[in-house]
C-alpha cells in the first residue's frame, strides 16, 4: 500500500559520538530505548509519518556517526537537509564544547536556513550533569537554535524535539520564509511529487517513442 503525506522533510541527527543520536532515533521510531547501541558506522536511516498542525509530514531521518573517522562520509549526507537535531550529552562537557563545529558544518553543508533544535540528551543523568540547562539555553539563543533537554532512555521530550523542528519548518513554509520548491530545500510537497511523477511518465513516453529525454523537472533532495 502506498504512503500518502503532504510533505516530506529531510532531517539529520548530528553531534559527538556517544551522545545518544541512534537511541533518540530509535525511541522516536519504535517508542522504546535501544539497548546495547553500538557506534554508528557512516549513516543509518529511519522514517516516520507524523501529524503536524493538520498536515501529514514524512520525516526522513539520517542518523550520522559522531566518530571523527566517519566525518567525511557523514558530511556528504548533509546536503539539502531541512531540519536537524544537534545532540550533546548533558553529562559530558566535551560533547557540549564540540557543538560549534557541528553547527558550522550543518549551516555550511546542509543549508544556511536549516532549522536546528539543540538536544541536551541523557536528561535522566542529572546527578552526573556537567552542562547546566541555563548555559545551554543561552548558547541556543545566541546561535538561533531551539532547545530541549531529552532522554532517549525515558523518552522524555524525544517526540517533542522532532515535532518542534517539523512544526517550525511548516510555519516557515506558511509564512513564505521557506520555499519547498527551491532545489535542495530538503522539503518535498505533494505538488512536487506529482511533478516528479509527471516527469517519469513523460520520460517513459519519450523513451518509448525513441526520443531524447530532457527533464526540466528534476528535484534532488539527498545523494543516494
Ligand atoms: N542514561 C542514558 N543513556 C543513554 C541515553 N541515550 C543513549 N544512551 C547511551 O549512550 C550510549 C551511546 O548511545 P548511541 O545512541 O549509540 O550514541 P550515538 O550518538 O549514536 O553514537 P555514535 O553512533 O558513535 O555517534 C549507549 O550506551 C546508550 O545506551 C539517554 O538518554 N540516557
Amino acid at each position: 500500500m502506498s504512503e500518502t503525506y503532504d510533505f516530506l522533510f529531510k532531517f539529520l541527527v548530528i553531534g559527538s559520538a556517544g551522545t545518544g543520536k541512534s537511541c533518540l532515533l530509535h525511541q522516536f521510531i519504535e517508542s522504546k530505548f535501544k539497548q546495547d547501541s553500538n557506534h554508528t558506522i557512516g549513516v543509518e536511516f529511519g522514517s516516520r509519518i507524523v501529524n503536524v498542525g493538520g498536515k501529514s509530514v514524512k520525516l526522513q531521518i539520517w542518523d550520522t556517526a559522531g566518530q571523527e573517522r566517519f566525518r567525511s562520509v557523514t558530511r556528504s549526507y548533509y546536503r539539502g537537509a531541512a531540519g536537524a537535531l544537534l545532540v550533546y550529552d548533558i553529562a559530558s562537557r566535551e560533547t557540549y564544547n564540540a557543538l560549534t563545529n557541528w553547527l558550522t558544518d550543518a549551516r555550511t553543508l546542509a543549508s544556511p536556513n536549516i532549522i536546528i533544535i539543540l538536544c541536551g540528551n541523557k536528561k535522566d543523568l542529572d546527578a552526573d550533569r556537567e552542562v547546566t540547562f541555563l548555559e545551554a539555553s543561552r548558547f541556543a539563543q545566541e546561535n538561533d537554535l531551539m532547545f530541549l533537554e531529552t532522554s532517549a532512555l525515558t523518552g522524555e521530550n524525544v517526540e517533542e524535539a522532532f515535532l518542534k523542528c517539523a512544526r517550525t519548518i511548516l510555519n516557515k513554509i506558511d509564512t513564505g520564509e521557506l520555499d519547498p520548491e527551491r532545489m535542495g530545500s530538503g522539503i518535498h510537497n505533494v505538488a512536487v511529487n506529482n511533478k516528479e511523477l509527471l516527469t517519469d511518465i513523460l520520460s517513459s513516453v519519450y523513451i518509448h517513442l525513441g526520443l531524447t529525454v530532457r527533464s526540466p523537472l528534476t528535484y534532488c533532495t539527498h545523494p543516494e
